[in-house]
């Protein structure tokens, strides 16, 4: 049994508290490697801002649970090196998926779990939730819930349309469940085809713009729960500049397309005070990639290619703290 603040961490409450009131929202970032893990703490050092450090199912199936939390570790002590003194860095399971991976993780030091029974029939969400909380809580480690499901893959469950969250439920979840924070579904979706040519409209360039996300629902909420830290999963803008990059340099990504930015601010500057962004990051490190291949086709060194991968990720995750999310110098 490892607790997180042996290890430097900290857990989402205070950071969530100084989000709402400042009406900025922290910056989620999934990592699964050693590259994009330097790239997140290099933009949060530079920008002086607190981060989430995510990680989820595939990225335990890919790199190891137990590996990335000691990556986390040193992320820590490579935040100093990098001139915080005081470094705020959550680990956060994201999508947690049963009790027992939430307590593996809480035990071996994560300061921070999500246990998303979203697709579960109402009562066996709020039990398993509050399964985890009454664990979690002994440790002060804090637990995101999840109510309403997002359209698409999420949680291994294919989801033709979006079950918006019902604000009359979220007071109800919160007191049975003690939650810390609350997912909830307003339109955003995983990966980098949120939305179909058919859900959008065109602008006078003939771009897609897709449909504006339930700001109403957002309200709505908001009014149940005064103050309550609220988080959007699925917040990626899915930069057409990367995924331009991506498809000069032999990819096929097709009709591409996520939140736009104005969108997340305005999110950001309301109760939701935790924003999930990890396909912006895959496509930014894919467009690099690809670049080095095609251009310096004779560099077999990976450090020729990940480099410029990992400087890319920087870049885009500097521009979400300081244009987007406004997290910026709130150390
Ligand atoms: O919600 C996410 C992780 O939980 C990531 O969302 P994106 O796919 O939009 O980056
Ligand atoms: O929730 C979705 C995240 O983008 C993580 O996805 P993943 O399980 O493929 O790593
Ligand atoms: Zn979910
Ligand atoms: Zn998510």
């Amino acid at each position: 049994m490892i607790n997180y603040k042996d290890l430097g961490l900290v857990n989402t409450k205070e950071m969530f508290a100084k989000a709402i009131k400042g009406g900025y929202a922290i910056p989620a970032y999934n990592f699964n490697n050693m590259e994009q893990l330097q790239a997140i703490i290099q933009a949060a050092a530079e920008t002086k801002s607190p981060v989430i450090l995510q990680v989820s199912k595939g990225a335990r199936a890919y790199a190891n649970q137990t590996l990335l939390r000691y990556m986390a570790e040193g992320a820590v002590e490579y935040a100093k090196e990098l001139g915080l003194e005081k470094p705020q860095i959550v680990l956060h399971l994201d999508h947690g998926d049963s009790f027992e991976t939430c307590k593996s993780c809480i035990d071996m030091g994560f300061s921070s779990v999500m246990i998303d029974g979203s697709s579960l029939p109402y009562d066996e969400n709020v039990a398993l939730t509050k399964k985890v909380v009454d664990y979690a809580h002994q440790f002060d480690v804090t637990v995101e819930g999840e109510l309403g499901v997002l359209a698409g893959v999420e949680d291994d469950v294919v989801a033709e349309e979006h079950t918006y969250t019902k604000p009359e439920e979220v007071v109800d979840f919160v007191t049975k469940t003690g939650c810390d924070s609350l997912a909830i579904s307003i339109g955003t979706s995983h990966g980098a085809n949120k939305f179909t040519p058919e859900q959008c409209t065109r602008d006078e360039h003939g771009r897609l713009v897709p449909p504006a996300l339930r700001f109403d629902v957002l309200e709505g909420v908001e009014k149940e729960l005064p103050g309550f830290p609220i988080v959007l999963h699925g917040s990626s803008s899915v930069p057409e500049k990367e995924v331009e990059t991506i498809n000069k340099y032999g990819g096929a990504l097709k009709d591409a397309i996520g939140i736009p930015e104005e969108q997340l601010r305005k999110a950001a500057a309301s109760a939701v005070c935790k924003i999930n962004i990890d396909s912006d990051s895959r496509l930014a490190m894919t467009a690099a990639v690809r670049e080095v291949f095609a251009t310096k086709p004779a560099e077999f060194d990976p450090r020729k290619y990940l480099g410029p991968a990992r400087e890319n990720m920087k870049k885009l995750y500097v521009h979400k703290i300081e244009n987007v999310l406004g997290s910026a110098n709130k150390l």
